[in-house]
């Protein structure tokens, strides 16, 4: 699809929340600039799931840094809830490939981590990280130190850790990339759930997500975005027909796997790579 109509369907209708306005990112590293975002444009949407995919290095986690305001872009503009992001704002919260957990606290206190950095009064919202562990199936274990739990169980309470704060936007940057399959697919199916319960004042939450698998992309969101090799660049966006809710039963929907394929194509072509470590996962 040319990136006119890719511009042509990110309008679906509904509230902006997120906009990126012509945003583009310089680094000025030791051997010289590296341009990593050139002239992104992309709206999303109050409530919506949007996936970003492309090739390794094409700036998907410099979009997702810049969206939070910890590093901001350094042309255009992105804008959250109408105001432009110029340092790391509190409507966001953030889930990594690794879980990042402190592995001298219990989990209740790493959940509570950011209530704490943000000056606020760790007993006030102990209750409220509690019910997020036991709605993430790790209510038994709010006590246990993170190396008593599996890679699974720790990104689940780095969830926890992202939504203690109640953030109408959840940024998701491969969260799941370094667990096997299976736990992956049911990572995917709770992530579902819980962004059906979960709301920040009776609305849904905005996910953004990054992630290298395009069926993952494909099962999880609303819409997913292409990004070109770098300077990333919106190349493509499509939108995902498949209803909701979606389950288990979801994988056999031929709509996710001719999707998919056509996706992976499309960036099996634009990287020249099929099936390497770097290229698209199938
Ligand atoms: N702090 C930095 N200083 C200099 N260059 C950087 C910095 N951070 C990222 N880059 C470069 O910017 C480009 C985009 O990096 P980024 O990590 O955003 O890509 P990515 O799409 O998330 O990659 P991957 O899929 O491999 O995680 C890369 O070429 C990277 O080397």
């Amino acid at each position: 699809m040319s990136s006119a109509a890719a511009t042509q369907e990110e309008a679906p209708g509904g509230r902006t929340l997120i906009e990126v306005d012509h945003a583009g990112m310089i680094y000025q590293a030791d051997s010289g600039p590296v341009e990593a975002l050139r002239d992104i444009s992309l709206r999303i949407l109050e409530g919506e799931f949007v996936a970003l995919v492309g090739p390794s290095g094409c700036g998907k986690s410099t979009l997702m840094r810049a969206i939070a305001g910890l590093r901001p872009v350094t042309s255009g503009r992105i804008l959250v809830d109408g105001v432009p992001v110029e340092k790391p704002i509190p409507k966001v919260g953030m889930v990594f490939q690794a879980a990042l957990l402190l592995k001298w606290r219990s989990v209740l206190d790493n959940v509570l981590l950011p209530v704490e950095l943000s000056g606020g009064n760790p007993a006030q919202y102990r209750e409220r990280a509690l019910a997020l562990l036991r709605m993430v199936g790790l209510g038994d274990f709010a006590a246990k130190r993170p190396g008593e739990l599996s890679g699974g169980m720790q990104q689940r309470a780095s969830l926890c850790r992202a939504l203690i704060m109640d953030p109408p936007i959840l940024l998701m940057d491969e969260p799941f990339g370094a667990l096997d399959a299976m736990t992956r697919d049911e990572m995917n199916i709770e992530l579902l759930r819980i962004w059906g319960e979960s709301s920040t004042g009776g609305q849904r939450k905005t996910i953004v997500f990054v992630t290298h698998s395009i069926p993952e992309a494909v099962f999880l969101a609303d819409r997913v975005v292409v990004m070109s090799p770098r300077p990333g660049r919106v190349s493509n966006i499509r939108t995902v027909e498949i209803p909701r809710p979606r389950s288990a039963e979801t994988r056999a929907d031929p709509e996710l796997g001719r999707l998919s394929f056509e996706l992976y194509t499309e960036l099996s072509g634009a990287t020249g790579r099929r099936e390497t470590r770097s290229g698209p996962q199938w």
